[in-house]
């Protein structure tokens, strides 16, 4: 990123401080999880690479006041998944809809297999790290429960969470569901970090048509972190997925 010198703020899940490349007048904030999912790497499951970019505020040397804002003021956000095969997902923005790319190892490039995609309106799939039902707050639980029912198809939804946040989201973009790390009473502040796992998942989730919010029923776009390692409890998928949990929510 620096070699590039197009970068002059990074905020990397594995550095506790911020970076700011001297001596470069790059434009803009890199805020990146450079190996999310990281605790599945020995078992060969998928992880990724997630980042979200801000162009720096006019008149910046670089500072902390160029990635402490909403996720709004994102203008590129995407991630790579290291799976059965390596997957490219990318937005510049709401407004320019999703690009999906796959390696083609042969070529060593990254080629656009799904252009434009959108997540599907509606699906039956919930996915949740259940095993923290315990300390979740009454509507979580309840929400979770409502989907363990049979729905007007007789049916309920089905379970799918592999632990890797980009593996889980990749799926939800591309068959749809909903994905979810709410808050709770061991983690008052939820798991998943603002700056480089929710903003750049909620700008793409959004750009796909889908939604994103907090446990409180807000946007996750129009949060603005105090710091740059904050957490937030997070729901995203299909629009008709989260609204539903909004009814559990804002009741
Ligand atoms: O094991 P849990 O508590 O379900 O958490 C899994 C979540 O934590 C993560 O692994 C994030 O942590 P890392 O970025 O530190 O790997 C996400 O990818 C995943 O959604």
């Amino acid at each position: 990123m620096k070699g590039s010198g197009n970068v002059k703020v990074l905020v990397s899940e594995e550095q506790e401080d911020l970076i700011i490349f001297d001596g470069n007048h790059g434009s803009y904030a890199v805020c990146c999880d450079p190996i999310d999912g990281s605790s599945n790497l020995d078992a060969g499951v998928a992880v990724g690479t997630i980042f979200g970019v801000y162009k720096i505020q006019p008149g910046s040397v670089g500072s902390i006041k160029d990635v402490l804002r909403e996720g709004n003021e994102m203008v590129v956000a995407g991630y790579t998944m290291y799976g059965a095969s390596a997957h490219l997902m990318l937005t510049t923005g709401r407004g320019h809809g999703v690009n999906s790319f796959t390696l083609d190892t042969h070529l060593g490039e990254f080629i656009l297999t799904v252009p434009n995609l959108k997540i599907p309106k509606s699906r039956a799939i919930y996915s949740v790290n259940e095993g923290n039902s315990y300390y979740w707050a009454k509507e979580a639980q309840d929400y979770i429960a409502s989907l363990k029912k049979p729905q007007a198809n007789g049916k309920p939804y089905t379970a799918r969470y592999i632990g890797s946040m980009v593996a889980d989201i990749h799926r939800t973009l591309l068959y749809g569901g909903i994905f979810g790390y709410p808050a709770d009473s061991k983690s008052k502040t939820g798991k998943l970090r603002v700056l480089y796992e929710c903003f750049p998942m909620a700008l793409l989730m959004e750009a796909a048509g889908g939604k994103a919010v907090n446990d409180k029923g807000e946007r996750i776009l129009d949060l603005t972190p105090k710091k740059i390692h904050e957490r937030s409890g997070i729901w995203m998928g299909s629009e008709d997925e989260v609204n539903k949990l909004l009814t559990f929510i804002k009741k």
